[in-house]
C-alpha cells in the first residue's frame, strides 16, 4: 500500500536558525517559510536529491507540535510521510486493521496541496506517520 518516502519532518525551536544551518552548514536547497494555519505550523521545505525534509515550527495557540516541542525543547524528528495512491482506500484499510487515524479520519489538504492523514504514533512503534495522496 505505501509507496515512496515523501518527507521526514523535524520540529525545531528556531526556524530561522535551523534553515540557516541546513543552507550554510549542509549546503541544502532550503525554501521559504510558509504558514499552514489549517495545520497549526509554519513549514520550511528542504529539497534533497531523493526526498524532502520538512522543518516545523508551531503556528497559533493550538499547534499539534507544541506538546512535542515542550517534551523535546531542542527539537526532534516529528513524523515521516509516505505516499499512497488512494488515501481513502488506505484509511479504510488501516481502520479495518485497527489503526487510529487522527483528526476524525477526514483528509486535510497538506503543504503540497494534496490530501494528507495522520496515524497515531502509539500504533506505529512510536512514530507518527503522515500519508499523502500523490
Ligand atoms: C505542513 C502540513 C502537513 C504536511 O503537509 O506535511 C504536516 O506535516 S502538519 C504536521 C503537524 N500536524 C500533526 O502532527 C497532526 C497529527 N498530530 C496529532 O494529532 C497530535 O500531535 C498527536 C500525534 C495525536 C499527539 O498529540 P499531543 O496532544 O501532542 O500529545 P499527546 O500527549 O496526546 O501524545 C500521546 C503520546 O504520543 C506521543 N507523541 C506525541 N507526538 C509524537 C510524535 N510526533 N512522535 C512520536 N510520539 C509522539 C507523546 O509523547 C505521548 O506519549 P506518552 O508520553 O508515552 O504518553
Ligand atoms: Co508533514
Amino acid at each position: 500500500m505505501i509507496g515512496r518516502l515523501n518527507h521526514v519532518a523535524i520540529a525545531v525551536p528556531d526556524l530561522d536558525a535551523a534553515s540557516a544551518q541546513y543552507r550554510t552548514m549542509l549546503g541544502a536547497d532550503v525554501g521559504a517559510p510558509q504558514d499552514e494555519p489549517d495545520h497549526g505550523v509554519t513549514v520550511v521545505f528542504i529539497t534533497l536529491p531523493n526526498t524532502k525534509i520538512e522543518l516545523l515550527y508551531p503556528l497559533g495557540d493550538a499547534s499539534p507540535i507544541q506538546g512535542f516541542l515542550d517534551k523535546n525543547p531542542s527539537g526532534g524528528i516529528h513524523h515521516i510521510c509516505y505516499e499512497v495512491d488512494d488515501i481513502l482506500a488506505a484509511r479504510d484499510h488501516l481502520l479495518a486493521e485497527g489503526a487510529r487515524v487522527l483528526g476524525g479520519g477526514e483528509p486535510k489538504i497538506g503543504a503540497h496541496g494534496k490530501p494528507v492523514l495522520f496515524l497515531h504514533p502509539k500504533d506505529f512503534n512510536g512514530c507518527l506517520i503522515e500519508l499523502e495522496q500523490v
